[in-house]
């Protein structure tokens, strides 16, 4: 570019005009008192001229930014889709895995699984006796002879059976034929007596020793393990892990018992507690691999209701068990039929919970789980009201009124037991119609144990579950302080079983459980596949792009959203009813569109919620975010017949509002009137009267944060029963 001077007489080319150049300019202006004009001019046209190419190369570099960011979401979106064809692609080898597994079980392992069977061992013919006359049983349910078989054959086993499928005979029956001491590892006093309760009666010698075993009786069995062979009956002790954790001495006498051959075999109850991947991880159980370097001839046996694939290869590597064999009785209970009934509000909740029960399970045996021990009273409280025979159930109770209230719903007398997970373990009733939980369980492997409590006795029985919105943060924060640090994963699994709407229930379960299950089986035996209108796959990536845009704009150092607050405030801005809005936005945490920000103080946690690592994709118009949606929650209420399952039911808003009122009439099992203050706070219970207590697990006292939310656990979920 030429630039003429005001004098006409001075051209000067400006296109390569560089810094050194505008100094230079500056310089001569400098040295001029009064600098000239055209000196002025060519500087104030450098300054312009400089500042606009400036400009230009800014935008433009913006330009190309914007065309980097453009070139890699689609880049982003391409993997996205690249990666949920590997998901599918995973889930089919998964499944093709799964069944090949199976096969081998009844193929490749055909021979040594028919090997277990047979009954001319040197024992079997005690065992038959001891099983007839001892256990006054006739015959064996599935697997129990082969396990008994492998463990008195002395192989290591590990033996998986749903919860009421017969675990205690496997290591009972061989404790009374074999000669010496069985030890049971089992976390769950409340458990362990129940069974010696029970082995007494059979008269055989069983005891315990754990925080709760009285110095006289500890010294006794102390006596025995010195003196291996005189002449005593002992043939099960029950120890907590933590007692062989932190004992030497026991593990002194347990070495002089192996040395003498007398410590017959090491049973583990709820072996997937040694596992950081299972539900249910606790730390003292890793002490336990020390045994087969101890005792490598010592048989160990590995009981549990619930463990996946990951859980049980895990398993092996900690007890140093890798060549044990395995027996898997099926995960499927046909007789059970499972529901989830989707919940706004506590309210809502109780209200349907008090109308099935008398409306569905009139003067039926039944179990409803809760979240926390004030949950399980409120809800007994609220039962009553309605003429319900109801009792609680939890461990702040006394062990007099447990054993009072569990006495008296074995007797029928009361017929709803409202518990926390303090009831359950060793919960032997057949007759149990019904399990529902008013509250999300922690995991599936919970869900699953706690429903299987119903329907002991092979008759239909129904496992319903409330899924409520507000829950699933109320235990996230539990959730955050599990010691396996998988409480969170294990907790949106379950979500998403609540989620689903589409897909057979006992499917999602066998998934979870790495097992096959073609969901024609299910024989319309959940309210997925018996519901008449099916739920379709909604595409919501609109709704979400209006939901995260709404966070990402909210959210700031100072003003932070719950979800609670997050559902809420976006009520107005999307087009779906309340609770699919809600399920969106769980969609969209459980596929990391949006993500928990936890705010832990020395007092409470509290989950809030921020744009996730994926949000930016709801950008993206070929984004898509599946939701199961039921067009109307009025299905199907007029065609669902008597004979046909309740999976429509929920829905019948008309006949569950025939109920009557509830009296307001509010005793517990003493027949002690409750205060107005708790009825009035129970009748008003609505969990969107706060959202802090939405979030906020209460915890005491001024310790470090995660011992005060592992204490709040600890209350929540009565965990003190474990010991
Ligand atoms: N072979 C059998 N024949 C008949 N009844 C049996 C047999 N084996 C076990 N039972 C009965 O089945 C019931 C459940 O057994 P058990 O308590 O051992 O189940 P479990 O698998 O340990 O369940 P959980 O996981 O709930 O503890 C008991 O009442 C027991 O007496």
């Amino acid at each position: 570019m030429a630039l003429q001077s005001a004098d006409d007489d001075d051209l000067m080319i400006l296109d390569d005009v560089d810094d050194q150049l505008l100094i230079e300019i500056c310089q001569a202006a400098e040295q001029e008192k009064s600098p000239s004009r055209q000196v002025l001019h060519i500087l104030l046209w450098v300054a312009v001229s400089k500042a606009s190419v400036s400009t230009s190369l800014e935008n433009d570099e913006l330009i190309a930014i914007d065309f980097e960011i453009a070139e890699l979401d689609s880049q982003i979106a391409h993997l996205y889709k690249q990666r949920s064809k590997l998901e599918q692609r995973k889930q089919e080898l998964k499944r093709t895995l799964s069944n090949a597994l199976k096969s081998s079980v009844h193929g490749f392992q055909k021979d040594a699984v028919e090997n277990w069977r047979r009954t001319d061992y040197p024992w079997s013919k005690k065992v038959e006796h001891v099983l007839n006359t001892v256990f006054k049983l006739q015959t064996f349910r599935l697997w129990q002879l082969e396990t008994i078989n492998v463990t008195l054959f002395g192989k290591d086993c590990i033996l998986i059976m749903p919860t009421g499928g017969g675990k205690s005979l496997c290591f009972q029956l061989p404790a009374v034929v074999s000669e010496g001491i069985t030890i049971c590892v089992s976390p769950l006093i409340a458990l362990v007596e129940d069974q010696i309760h029970q082995l007494h009666a059979l008269d055989i010698d069983a005891r315990a020793i754990n925080s709760s075993t009285s110095k006289t009786d500890a010294a006794a069995i102390m006596n025995i393990l010195n003196n291996p062979n005189q002449n005593h009956q002992m043939k099960i002790l029950y120890v907590t892990p933590e007692k062989l954790a932190k004992s030497k001495t026991m593990m002194t006498k347990l070495q002089k018992l192996y040395e003498m051959k007398q410590f017959a075999r090491l049973v583990i109850d709820e072996v997937h507690c040694c596992s950081t991947w299972g539900h249910d991880f606790r730390p003292d159980f890793k002490y336990l691999n020390i045994f087969k370097r101890l005792f490598p001839k010592l048989p160990l046996l590995g009981l549990t209701a619930t463990a996946t694939t990951k859980v049980i290869e895990d398993v092996k590597q900690i007890l140093n068990i890798p060549h044990c064999v395995l027996f898997k009785a099926p995960f499927n209970r046909k007789n059970l039929y499972y529901e989830v009934w989707r919940k706004d509000s506590a309210k809502d909740c109780m209200e349907d919970l008090a109308r099935v029960i008398t409306q569905r399970f009139d003067k039926q045996s039944g179990i409803v789980y809760c979240l926390s021990q004030k949950d399980s009273e409120d809800v007994c409280g609220y039962l009553q009201s309605y003429g319900i025979k109801a009792g609680c159930y939890h461990a702040s109770l006394t062990g007099r009124a447990r054993t009072q209230v569990h006495e008296k719903w074995l007797k029928n007398e009361v017929h709803v037991i409202c518990a926390t997970i303090a009831f359950g373990m060793g919960i032997d009733k057949p007759d149990v119609r019904f399990v529902i939980h008013h509250s999300l369980s922690k995991t599936i492997e919970n869900f699953y144990q706690e429903s299987g409590r119903a329907g002991r006795d092979d008759k239909q029985s129904h496992c319903l579950l409330f899924f409520k919105y507000s829950d699933v943060f109320r235990l996230a924060c539990m959730a955050l302080a599990e010691k396996s640090g998988n409480g969170l994963k294990n907790l949106y699994s379950i979500v998403d079983y609540c989620l689903n709407e589409t897909r057979c229930r006992r499917d999602c379960i066998a998934e979870h459980f790495d097992e096959v299950f073609q969901a024609g089986d299910c024989h319309k035996m959940c309210d997925v596949c018996s519901r008449i209108r099916k739920a379709t796959k909604k595409n919501c990536r609109s709704d979400a792009q209006i939901i995260i845009d709404y966070l990402k704009n909210t959210v700031t150092s100072k003003n932070r959203l719950t979800a609670l607050k997050l559902f809420e405030q976006t009520t107005k801005l999307v087009s779906l009813n309340r609770e699919d809005h809600q399920r969106l936005i769980l969609r969209l945490l459980l596929d990391r569109y949006i993500k928990e920000d936890f705010h832990l103080t020395p007092y409470n946690s509290i989950c809030y919620l921020i744009p996730g690592p994926r949000a930016t994709r709801v950008n993206d118009l070929q984004c898509e975010i599946y939701l199961d949606v039921i067009e109307t929650n009025k299905i199907a209420t007029t065609v669902v017949k008597e004979t046909t399952t309740t999976a429509e039911q929920p829905r019948k808003k008309q006949n569950i509002l025939t109920v009557p009122k509830p009296k307001l009439r509010w005793v517990n099992d003493d027949k002690k009137v409750v205060d107005k203050p708790s009825l009035k706070r129970v009748l008003e219970y609505d969990d969107t009267d706060s959202d802090a207590n939405e979030n906020v697990a209460e915890l005491n006292g001024e310790k470090a944060v995660k011992q005060h939310i592992t204490s709040v656990i600890t209350d929540e979920f009565d965990e003190l029963d474990f010991l």
